[in-house]
């Protein structure tokens, strides 16, 4: 609960950032390499929190992970290579690992029992217990399966055509995860697009997946072969720093090394639309798209962001509200009722934060109205246990006119443990 004091009413941002690790992507080259036969070397893996978790669960599933310098190196033992862990799983405050191992479990001949902190307790289990039951796998829980912990007993699936009930690459990616170790062929019928980390890496680790419009399909019994994956810079976390020097004064920061993937960049297309000064490099690279971002100090207007859009930049929601407070006019939020299931209830933790420094924010069913234009105040404010919220709020200090207090910062960890050093390295006050 490491509570910080934090730079307020600053000058301008300068410099570059190098981002790290993409968290999506992290956590899947350490499934996949485990899953795979051989070794998997991984490139600017992400060591934060959440990943962390996901190499702990697989070491009790009896997979060697070695961090070795810069390098994460993962030894698989192939499909049939994961054992019964004798402890429970810890997820800890990772939605994405939860959700992702029950596909990866739920083909596995053995029982085993995840949950996590305070906040995975909360979060709804259903979407992905729901189909994996269709499958063969017998999961057990709290509300018939609702919420962590959750034991899971897999074995022989059948493979299933799965429409979503919601835009969600976590139910996608689970389904396909159980899908790949099926009987048959698994087909998953996304509402929207959603990021499609897993289906690209299918491929990296030599399995196969079809798109065909909204609809993936993979064959089942499927086995991987070792990779060599760099993990691009994820764009959720440079979000913070695009936002940090659209809104303050003389400011022009360039965040290298970061992933852009169509399925990520709706955060690019936001600040466009809202009159940013932005522009990309792409860079050659090997596997997922990756780029240098530059933004400059900007005058903004207000936009709705909706419908398509949402999935592209669901987690950047929160900093976009902030942005929303310094653009002139309205901004409308919506389609976005997936906020309210996250790490906290996005949509509540921003307004209620965001209207205690003096911003006009309303919260609605599905999204938040925010009218710009406004100067923020200093105050005590906490993250709430949420990442994203944190580094939104430090992000919000650095046009505050008053001191401002963060408390439990330490939730910034989840995804970004340098995050205040490289925030630091940018201030010229
Ligand atoms: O698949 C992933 O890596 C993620 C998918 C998204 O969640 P949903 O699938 O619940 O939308 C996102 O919010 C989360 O941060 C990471
Ligand atoms: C929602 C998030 O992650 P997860 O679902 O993996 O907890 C996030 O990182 O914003």
């Amino acid at each position: 609960m490491k509570n910080v004091t934090l730079q307020t009413n600053i000058t301008s941002l300068r410099g570059t950032v190098s981002i790290p690790g993409d968290k999506s992507i992290s956590h899947r080259s350490i499934m996949f390499g485990a899953l795979a036969e051989g070794e998997t070397i991984i490139s600017n893996f992400l060591a934060g929190a959440d990943c962390l978790s996901t190499i702990a669960c697989f070491r009790k599933l009896g997979v060697a992970i070695e961090e070795d310098g810069p390098l994460t190196r993962v030894f698989g033992g192939g499909m049939n290579g994961l054992v019964q862990p004798e402890q429970l799983l810890d997820v800890g405050n990772s939605g994405t690992t939860i959700r992702l191992m029950l596909g990866i479990l739920a083909g596995r001949p053995f029982e085993a029992t995840l949950a996590g902190d305070s906040s995975i307790a909360k979060r709804p289990m259903t979407r992905v217990v729901k189909p994996l039951r269709q499958m063969g796998a017998i999961v057990e829980g709290k509300n018939n399966g609702e919420f962590a912990p959750l034991t899971i007993r897999g074995g022989k699936l059948q493979g299933i055509t799965y429409e979503l009930p919601v835009a969600s690459a976590q139910i996608k990616s689970a389904i396909l995860l159980a899908g790949l170790q099926a009987e048959g062929e698994t087909a998953v019928i996304e509402p929207t697009r959603t990021r499609d980390h897993t289906e690209r890496m299918i491929v990296q680790f030599g399995g196969r997946v079809e798109r065909d419009g909204n609809t993936i399909k993979v064959k089942g019994n499927q086995s991987f072969k070792a990779a060599h994956i760099d993990v691009p810079g994820d764009i959720s976390s440079a979000a913070f720093f695009m936002v940090a020097a659209a809104i303050t004064k003389d400011s022009e920061v360039k965040l290298v090394n970061v992933g852009l993937n169509p399925t990520r960049t709706g955060i690019i297309d936001c600040l466009k639309q809202m009159g940013a000064n932005i522009e990309v490099e792409p860079v050659k690279s090997d596997g997922e798209p990756v780029g240098n971002i530059i933004v400059r100090s900007s005058s903004l207007k207000g936009i709705e962001i909706s419908g398509e859009l949402i999935p592209r930049l669901i987690d950047e929601l929160p900093i976009i509200a902030l942005l929303a407070t310094q653009a002139e006019g309205e901004t409308v939020i919506k389609d976005a009722a997936e906020l309210k299931v996250k790490e906290t209830n996005r949509i509540d933790t921003v307004a209620k934060e965001l209207s205690s420094l003096g911003a006009d924010i309303t919260p609605t069913d599905d999204g938040l109205i925010i009218n710009g234009g406004v100067t923020l105040h200093g105050g005590t404010v906490s993250s709430h246990g949420d990442h994203r919220i944190g580094m939104m709020l430090a992000v919000a200090g650095l046009i505050a006119r008053s001191e401002m207090n963060l408390l439990d910062a330490s939730a910034i960890e989840v995804s970004y443990p340098q995050f205040f050093e490289h925030l630091s390295e940018l201030i010229h006050s």
